[in-house]
């Protein structure tokens, strides 16, 4: 038996009707990278009966998305109204990761997802990363095709002794880059793992859970068989949730 990974949802309107809905790729990256049974969960907010989904997963999977976190969660103004939201998802995810953290349930999570989870726990965001001195851009570029939005864009450092280092192997890959959001104040208790060349935090994970955790703005879903680096992240993530659901499984 697989170990059961929840994929929240994202609003999307498609006609007249909103969906909950979640990317192929991400729910791809679960069963391909991580061998893992993928289910998404719909962005019920606070009508979701966390303890009874508790009670059935071994792992969660935070994906990206274009909208962004609500800034009231870390007490800003929306600078931009013209950008996305999506407050379903954030009263759904920003609870969800505060009991999964509290709980050591394994988390994974990717842009958007690394964001709500800097937030959740207590930091903050650039609201265009694009704006801040001495800071890249770090949209991607929408008239050039997938394959180049999704493409290397630039390097970041692995920081020494960390949970990236130790699942990678090296000090420096390159990533994709398609936000343009970023971290401003890191939430405490989370300990960088990667940072970019201009020193925006790329990845973190929580010191302080007893679980599992990596979060990454880059997209290592993106056609994961390719990159041999996301496969030893999905790979990490899914050696979690099986060794979670066996001690979920068989309490000692
Ligand atoms: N909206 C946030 C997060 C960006 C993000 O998740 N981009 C990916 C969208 C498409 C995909 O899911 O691959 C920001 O702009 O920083």
């Amino acid at each position: 038996m697989r170990p059961i990974v929840i994929v929240p949802a994202c609003t999307r309107d498609f006609g007249e009707h909103p969906y909950h809905a979640a990317q192929y790729k991400y729910v791809d990256a679960v069963v391909l990278g991580a061998d893992c049974a993928p289910m998404i969960l719909p962005s019920l907010g606070s009508v979701l009966d966390l303890e009874t989904m508790f009670g059935l997963i071994d792992g969660i999977m935070l994906t990206g998305s274009a909208s962004n976190v609500h800034p009231s969660y870390y007490s800003q103004e929306v600078l931009d109204p013209s950008l996305p939201q999506d407050r379903a998802r954030d009263e759904t995810t920003l609870p969800l990761i505060r009991e999964a953290v509290r709980r050591g349930v394994p988390l994974m999570a990717i842009c958007r997802g690394f964001q709500e989870m800097n937030v959740a726990l207590g930091g903050s965001l650039h609201q265009a990363v694009q704006h801040v001195a001495g800071k890249m851009d770090h949209r991607e570029k929408p008239e050039l095709g997938m394959d180049e939005q999704y493409g290397d864009a630039h390097k970041v450092e692995i920081c020494p002794g960390g949970r990236l280092e130790r699942v990678l192997g090296v000090r420096e890959i390159p990533v994709n880059s398609l936000h343009g959001q970023g971290v401003n104040e890191l939430a405490p208790g989370l300990r960088v793992e990667a940072t970019a060349e201009d020193g925006l935090v790329e990845a973190f994970s929580v010191e302080t859970a007893p679980g599992f955790t990596l979060a990454v703005q880059w997209h290592p879903e993106w056609r994961i068989t390719h990159n041999p680096y996301s496969m030893k992240m999905f790979g990490a993530f899914g050696d979690a949730c099986r060794a979670y659901r066996a001690a979920r499984r068989s309490p000692t």
